[in-house]
Formats: structure tokens, C-alpha cells, sequence
């Protein structure tokens, strides 16, 4: 068994407006997303979640908000990858591109789902109407969804995380 790869992944947002990067290399590269990446060995969730926010966005979250957790499963993969999600609307800073992430505000009417990872869709409305909620998404390849669930959850504290694949890698 392999352990999960524990990432984060961090949305600015106003009421109407949220705050998207375009990812300009690795993984994810050419898609819009929120900001985040690898918790280091250290470090905790919330904090690799406000350093990678800072990064690649150059914002400093005041508080960050938990409201989701995302497996992704690709098949064939034996390691799950453990996305956890948070908010925030109360940042500093001066919004700045990095060599990994160009930001852009985007109306929350027009968000640009064709441009983003296929899960997206199914989850940001939890996200955008701050429901907590866990997902689960199989992938066939980086655009094909073969399996998903998606819950709305009391308590994301209690949420039992998957630590190997529902299907078994041959
Ligand atoms: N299916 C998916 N849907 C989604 O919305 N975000 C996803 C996703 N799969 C991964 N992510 C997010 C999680 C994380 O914030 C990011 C990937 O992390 P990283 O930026 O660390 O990856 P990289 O391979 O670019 O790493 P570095 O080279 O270390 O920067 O993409």
C-alpha cells in the first residue's frame, strides 16, 4: 500500500467574484484551478494551503476555510491523491503572477468550466455556496471520469479517507 499524496488547493472569492490561475506548467498545466500543491513533511494541511496560496498567487489568506475533501483516483495508479479544499475572503497583498500560475478574477456567472479539470463542475457549487463536501473521482486518463460520488458532509473532520484505490491496480 502507498501512502496518499496529500495536496492542497485554496479559492479566494468575493460574492460574486472568485479568483482562478491558470496553470502554466505540471501538473493540471493549461487548466484553470485554485491555487495549491504538496504539503511538505512538517508542515500541516492549513499551512501548506496559505504557503502555496502565497506562492502562486502572492496573497496572504487571513483565515482559511476547509470545505471539501477530493480523492482522485487514475486508474491503474495505486496512489489516491488526497486534495483538501479551503476558502477564503479576507486576504492581503497584491495579486502577482509566478512561474507556475497566472491569476485572474473571474465573474461567478462565467466560470470557465471547459478550461478546467473535469471534476470541477460537480464540486464548485458546494464550494461556491460554502457547503462541505467529500468527493470521489476515478479517472481514466487526465479528462475521463469513469466513476465519481460526491457527498455533502456535517463534519469534514469525520470523513473516513480511502487510502487505496476502489479498483484493484493489476
Ligand atoms: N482533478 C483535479 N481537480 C482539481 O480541481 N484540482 C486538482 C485535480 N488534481 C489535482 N488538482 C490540484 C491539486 C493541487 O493544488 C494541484 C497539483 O499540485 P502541484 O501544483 O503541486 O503539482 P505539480 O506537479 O505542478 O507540483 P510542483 O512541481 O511541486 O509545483 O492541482
Amino acid at each position: 500500500m502507498v501512502a496518499n499524496k496529500l495536496l492542497t488547493l485554496a479559492f479566494v472569492k468575493t460574492p460574486t467574484n472568485i479568483l482562478l490561475g491558470y496553470k502554466k506548467r505540471g501538473f493540471g498545466m493549461g487548466r484553470w484551478n485554485g491555487f495549491g500543491g504538496k504539503v511538505e513533511v512538517g508542515e500541516t494541511i492549513d499551512g501548506a494551503a496559505k504557503r502555496e496560496l502565497m506562492e502562486e498567487s502572492g496573497l496572504v489568506a487571513n483565515t482559511l476555510h476547509k470545505i471539501g475533501i477530493l480523492m482522485f483516483e487514475f486508474v491503474g495508479d495505486p496512489q489516491l491523491m488526497e486534495v483538501h479544499v479551503f476558502t477564503t475572503n479576507e486576504w492581503k497583498g497584491t495579486i502577482t503572477e509566478s512561474d507556475e500560475m497566472r491569476p485572474e478574477w473571474f465573474p461567478i456567472e462565467s466560470i470557465p468550466y471547459k478550461k478546467m479539470w473535469t471534476d470541477d463542475q460537480f464540486w464548485f457549487p458546494y464550494m461556491l455556496n460554502a457547503r462541505p463536501f467529500y468527493g470521489y473521482f476515478t479517472f481514466e486518463g487526465m479528462h475521463k471520469i469513469v466513476y465519481h460520488r460526491l457527498d455533502s458532509v456535517n463534519d469534514l473532520g469525520l470523513v473516513e479517507i480511502p487510502q487505496q484505490p476502489r479498483q484493484p491496480v493489476i
